[in-house]
């Protein structure tokens, strides 16, 4: 186990290595402390004062940094990582490609796909499920997709019955705030209490949601909801913004969009303050540097801000969503390369189990790679845990090695993806997407329409935090 909480057994490496993140930055001077070596500094190696700083080269950071070089901007990126990517870490398993964090897109997601053109990326199609093994009366039970499909589409119908009018526009989330009041203010677990769901439906149900909430009780519904309706309002439509991955892993548009924004991108440069003086921003990173600029764009996860000292103090409603978090408090991927079964067989499981999604990948010669979503029940750093898992769902399946990265154990992401809690869409948003005096906020988590869970919110949310800093620069 890493401090990353990043955990495996046996380890293998990424192939992401500092010199290709320096290279892919396209940066001259990009190593931490090549921009100043300490004390203070307004300018850059070539003396020119910085027009604006991003603190975090995620796909928000990295989509603001791109937009304000091409306004002719001279931006300094501080990102706290040895690397680009925040949420999206590519990794190897079994000498196949794997991601740690965000990996798939879908239909609908245009921002992604206008990106993909521009970048010429090719994407392919996910593995199809040929078996889904589903929580039974006695037991585990065998489905086709087809029979497991629409018994998931008919239930999560009821379940999401009525987001249709109050995400009437799930783009806008707040068009018909009138009948949010209702629902804004329920967890998933309210919900699933509300319908009395019991037996075989509400472990399916259950086991559903606490996957992508990381808890039913935190996750809210209108959370879940608008993620639905966003994806067309089917569950089937739901589960497709699984089905696609870009050519060369989910990093390759942000490597490009950094390469493009001619930034300056220092890593290892972890931002501990920000201070509004005379009109200016001076940004302080661990070790005492500070960096100065007209403005600053925070672009880390919501769970970050927290972890920061701003003068002047953030208002109420930002330290609400700080205090609060956004990003789930159980996030584990779990990368696993099998032996015993080749089948494309996916499985969910009901809430509280160890491995609650198992979803096929690459087949191998010798077997199949899987990734799976764990609860808190299994302890990933224990293989014997991993294997009675696996065996659970899939009695015939040997784990040969496997690997697994805890997101709410990263010190920078401090949770998973986003999902607002219950009421948090009401009481903080639009609020936490204005710029507070000189500093602008972006990220997925607080975007208005793929938010949280999507690289796609991400790039939105980029592009207004973009043109909120550039008319502040002036
Ligand atoms: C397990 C998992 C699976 C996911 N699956 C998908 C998926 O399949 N498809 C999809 O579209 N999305 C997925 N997501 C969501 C997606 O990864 C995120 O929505 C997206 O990457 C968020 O981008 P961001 O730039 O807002 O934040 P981040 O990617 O978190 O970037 C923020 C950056 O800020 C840096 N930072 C933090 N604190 C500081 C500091 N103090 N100083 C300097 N830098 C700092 C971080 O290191 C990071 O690089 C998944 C996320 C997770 C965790």
């Amino acid at each position: 186990m890493t401090e990353n909480g990043d955990s495996t057994a046996p380890r293998a490496h990424g192939r992401v290595t500092r010199r290709t993140v320096l290279k892919a930055a396209g940066a001259t001077a990009l190593a931490a402390g090549a921009v100043t070596a300490t004390g203070s500094s307004a300018a850059a190696a070539d003396g020119k004062p910085y027009d604006a700083i991003v603190v975090g080269a995620g796909y928000a950071g990295g989509t603001v940094a791109r937009e304000l070089g091409a306004r002719g901007m001279k931006v300094l990126v501080l990102e706290a990582r040895g690397r680009i990517g925040g949420r999206i870490e590519p990794g190897t398993l079994a000498g196949q490609h794997i991601e740690l964090g965000g990996g798939w897109f879908g239909p609908g997601q245009d921002l992604v796909a206008r990106e993909l053109k521009r970048y010429s990326l090719t994407t392919t199609e996910d593995v199809h499920a040929t078996r889904m093994v589903m929580p039974g009366p006695n037991g585990y039970a065998s489905h086709s997709p087809q029979e497991a499909g629409a018994r998931l589409n008919s239930l999560f119908a009821d379940f999401y019955a009525g987001s249709e009018q109050y995400f009437e526009r799930p783009y806008e989330p707040l068009h018909r705030k009138e009948l949010l009041a209702s629902v804004d203010r329920l967890s998933l677990a309210d919900r699933i209490a509300q319908l009395q769901l019991t037996g075989v439906d509400h472990d399916w149900v259950s086991g559903a949601t606490s996957v992508f909430a990381g808890g039913n009780r935190t996750g809210s519904l209108t959370g879940l909801a608008q993620w639905y309706q966003l994806a067309g309002g089917t569950y089937d439509k739901f589960l497709s913004v699984m089905s696609e991955l870009p050519e060369g892993g989910m990093i390759s548009i942000l490597e490009r969009m950094l390469r493009e924004s001619g930034a300056t991108v220092s890593l290892n440069s972890p931002v501990t303050a920000i201070r509004e003086r005379g009109g200016r921003t001076h940004v302080e990173v661990r070790g005492g540097r500070v960096h100065q600029a007209p403005v600053v764009v925070l672009a880390t996860p919501v769970n970050m801000w927290s972890t920061l000292t701003f003068e002047p103090g953030l208002p109420q409603v930002y330290a609400d969503a700080a205090r609060e978090g956004l990003g789930v408090p159980h996030a584990t991927k779990l990368w696993l390369r099998v032996r015993g079964t080749s089948e494309a067989v996916s499985a969910q499981a009901p809430e509280g189990a160890p491995i609650l999604l198992l979803i096929p990948q690459k087949q191998l010669p010798d077997g199949r790679v899987f990734v799976a979503f764990t609860g808190p029940a299994l302890d990933v750093s224990d293989p014997q845990a991993v294997r009675a898992a696996v065996r659970g769902l899939l009695p015939e399946a040997w784990v040969v090695e496997y690997r697994a990265k805890e997101w709410h154990k990263d010190p920078y992401a401090r949770g998973g993806w986003g999902l607002r809690r219950p009421g948090q869409l009401l009481r903080q948003l639009p609020d936490i997407q204005q710029p507070f005096g000189r500093i602008v906020f972006a990220g997925g988590d607080i975007a208005s329409g793929w938010n949280g869970a999507f690289v796609e919110g991400a790039l939105e949310s980029g592009f207004r935090a973009a043109e909120q800093a550039a008319t502040l620069a002036g």
